[in-house]
């Protein structure tokens, strides 16, 4: 039984530019409650630019809607619920990593305590459950991604978009997000995983691949 209620994710000709470079050209992708999704292509397909339209944190043309709602800016998608994992873990390096997973919690209005207690919970979940007291700086860079992983679980969003979550991982660490990533999915968000890493993306219900920004169904979930 699904632990939140989220509306179809809708992309409809969602184009990214920078400058005269296209990124992302009119990619159109339907998402439902509960699925996960892989966003698979080569480097520079343009797998990070379409995340980010979702996540209203790049001008993009065409519409990314989560039900009724148009995302306007980064600001109105968190507001929705769309919650990011950044490729490259952009943790705060100088601060420790439960402050890192805190930060975002406190900024979203939890109180000092719940935020603690989600935070030990996120980073236990990633097997990082002693290094909470560690600097971000300290950290090995599988261990900064396994952090920014926890950080973007405990924001427990409707929708997350999770940016090479494992490019950094071992096997183990590896097959521990993409569970956790499910796990996600089963608690009725939306996911959706941007990889090449072939054996992640299989693991997901379906997926769409990027090749020069255009976007190809290859898997549609079940
Ligand atoms: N801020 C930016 N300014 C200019 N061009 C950009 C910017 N970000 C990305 N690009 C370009 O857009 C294209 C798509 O990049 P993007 O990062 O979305 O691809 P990707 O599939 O995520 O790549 P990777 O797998 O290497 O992370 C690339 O040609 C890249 O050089």
């Amino acid at each position: 039984m699904a632990e939140v209620e989220v509306p179809p994710l809708v992309l409809d000709a969602v184009s990214v530019r920078y400058g005269s470079a296209v990124a992302v050209e009119s990619a159109s992708l339907e998402a439902y409650a509960g699925e996960f999704i892989a966003v698979t292509g080569h480097s520079g397909a343009g797998k990070s630019s379409l995340l980010w339209a979702v996540a209203g944190a790049v001008a993009a043309g065409g519409s990314v809607r989560l039900g009724d709602a148009e995302v306007r800016d980064r600001d109105h998608a968190a507001s929705l619920g769309i919650e990011v994992i950044p490729q490259g873990s952009a943790l705060a390096l100088l601060l420790s990593a439960r402050e890192n997973v805190e930060l975002p919690l406190l900024a979203k209005g939890l109180s000092v305590s719940d935020a603690r207690q989600r935070a030990g919970l996120a980073l236990a979940s990633v097997g990082l459950e002693e290094s909470g007291s560690h600097l971000a700086e300290e950290l090995s860079g599988g261990q900064q991604q396994r952090v920014a992983v926890a950080r973007g679980l405990a924001l427990a969003g409707r929708v997350l978009l999770a940016d090479e979550p494992t490019s950094e991982l071992d096997h183990d660490n590896r097959e521990r997000v993409l569970a956790l990533l499910r796990a996600e999915a089963d608690r009725g968000a939306i996911v959706v995983m941007a990889t090449h890493d072939p054996e992640a993306a299989a693991q997901a219900d379906g997926e769409v691949r990027l090749d020069d920004g255009r976007c190809e169904t290859v898997r549609v979930p079940r």
